[in-house]
Order: structure tokens, then sequence, then C-alpha cells
């Protein structure tokens, strides 16, 4: 399954920081004040590929969930069936590229033929994409790729995770709380991993009146691959025009 989709990830610096880290972990240090503004011709350069390299996709799916998901585990089994039913529903897969979860959806969706797609980043350990995707793209900067996660994307499917899945499930969420984005359904995959999480939010922070009444209905929590698949399937069919 390899075929050179690494080849263009980007390169670490000699002092083998990432560009995230030369951009966010230099406060203060005058040198920086003057070579930001440079950066942002950097920045934009990775919007405009990133924009042009999706903008043909079609309707697709994000499947976010942990780096370190083993590939014995059943929650890895689970994001391959999900990988597999997404493409057979005519949907491109859009992962993080990574191993894990990762690689479980994009292995599935790849098996069942669908276009797969690895938004990989630049990481301090020189991480590689995973053999199972046939859409590569690397980017130095998180906030451009999650950017193409969302503009990409039709609703997100989140497997069991850790602390990457967290972030990405609860800025998904920010964004239709505050209608940045609409009929956006998330799915939370892994009943005994996310009940917990759910619980806490109604009981606290929706008791507490931190949250709407109505904010945890943005979410389905299921173990169901067709019910999952399903509500991205009537969410496409609401958006056609
Ligand atoms: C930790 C390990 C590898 C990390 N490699 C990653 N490659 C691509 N994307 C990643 C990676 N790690 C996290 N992400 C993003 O966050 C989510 C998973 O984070 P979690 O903390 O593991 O839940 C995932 O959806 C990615 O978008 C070791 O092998």
């Amino acid at each position: 399954m390899r075929n050179g989709y690494n080849e263009g990830r980007p390169r670490l610096s000699k002092d083998g920081s990432t560009t995230d880290q030369r951009l966010l972990d230099n406060r203060g240090q005058p040198g920086w004040t003057h070579s930001d503004p440079w950066r942002v011709l950097k920045i934009q350069a990775e919007f405009v590929e990133g924009f042009n390299d999706l903008a043909d996709l079609g309707p697709a799916i994000s499947v976010f969930g942990s780096a370190r998901t083993p590939s014995t585990s059943p929650d890895y089994e689970l994001a391959a069936k999900v990988g597999s039913a997404l493409a057979q529903a005519g949907f491109a897969v859009i992962t993080g590229g990574g191993p894990g979860a990762m690689e479980a959806a994009n292995r599935g969706a790849i098996e069942a033929g669908g276009a797969s797609v690895g938004l990989g980043i630049e990481l301090p350990w020189e991480d590689r994409l995973n053999d199972y995707v046939n859409l590569p793209l690397h980017f130095r900067y998180f906030f451009v790729r999650k950017t193409m996660f969302v503009k990409y994307s039709q609703g997100y499917i989140v497997m069991p995770g850790g602390v990457g899945t967290l972030d990405e499930l609860f800025e998904a969420m920010t964004l239709v709380q505050t209608q940045k984005i609409t009929r956006f359904p998330i799915v939370l995959m892994g009943v005994r991993h996310w009940q917990g999480l759910i619980d806490w939010m109604r009981g606290t922070m929706q008791a507490d009146g931190r949250i709407g009444p109505h904010d945890l209905d943005m979410l389905t929590l299921t173990d169901d691959i067709d019910e999952a698949v399903a509500l991205m399937v009537r969410a496409r069919e609401e958006r056609q025009p």
C-alpha cells in the first residue's frame, strides 16, 4: 500500500523543533517578533495548498480517535468497519493520517475502494502517515490542519481517544454551539468509553447551567455503525439544494 505519500512531508529543522513550536513556544523573544509577520506567508501557503488539494474531494466524513489504539483491539476493528461503511455510502474518509484509530478508519475506507485522506501533522518525533492513505496532505501548522477537517467534512465520527481526540470533539461542539457550522452530525462511537463524559457533561455542566439544555442534543452516542452512517447520509441529503 506504500506509495511514496510520505515523501512530501515536512522535514524537522536542524535543532529538531517543529514549525508550531517555533511559532508558539518562543514567548517574548524579540527576534521572533520581527520574523512572525513573514510566517503569515507560509501559513497562507499552507491554507492555499490545503484548499487546492481538497476542493474536489466530494462529501467526506472525518473520523477521529486515539493514535494509540492497538491493531488488535475491538476499537481498531470498529474504526475499520466505520471507514468501510462510510466509503460504501459514498463518503471520503478524512483522518489525521496517524496510527491507531486513524489508520483503522483509513484502512477500512481504502479496502472498500473509497477515498482515504490523511491530514498529517509535523510532530517532534517525525511521525509518518499510515499505510492506508490515498490522498495525503502534510501540515506544519495545527490550526491550518484543523480548518481542513471542518471545512471538508459533513460530519464527525469520534472513536475512543485521548487528549487530541477530545480537542477535535470539543472544537466541533463549540463550532456547532456558536452556529459556525450547521447540519453537522457528531457521533461518538464506543459507548463504554464516552458514557462517563456524557454523564458528567449532563450532570455537572448542564445541571450547573454551563451549557444549554439542548446543547448535548448535538451528540449521538452509539456503537451501531448503521445508525452512525445513516445520520451522515441524512445530513448529506439535507445539504443538497
Ligand atoms: C502519539 C503517537 C503518534 C501521534 N501521531 C499522530 N498523527 C496524526 N494525528 C495525530 C497524532 N496524534 C494525535 N493526532 C490527532 O489527534 C487525535 C488523536 O489524539 P489522541 O490524543 O491519541 O486521542 C487524532 O484524531 C489526530 O487528528 C504515537 O504513535
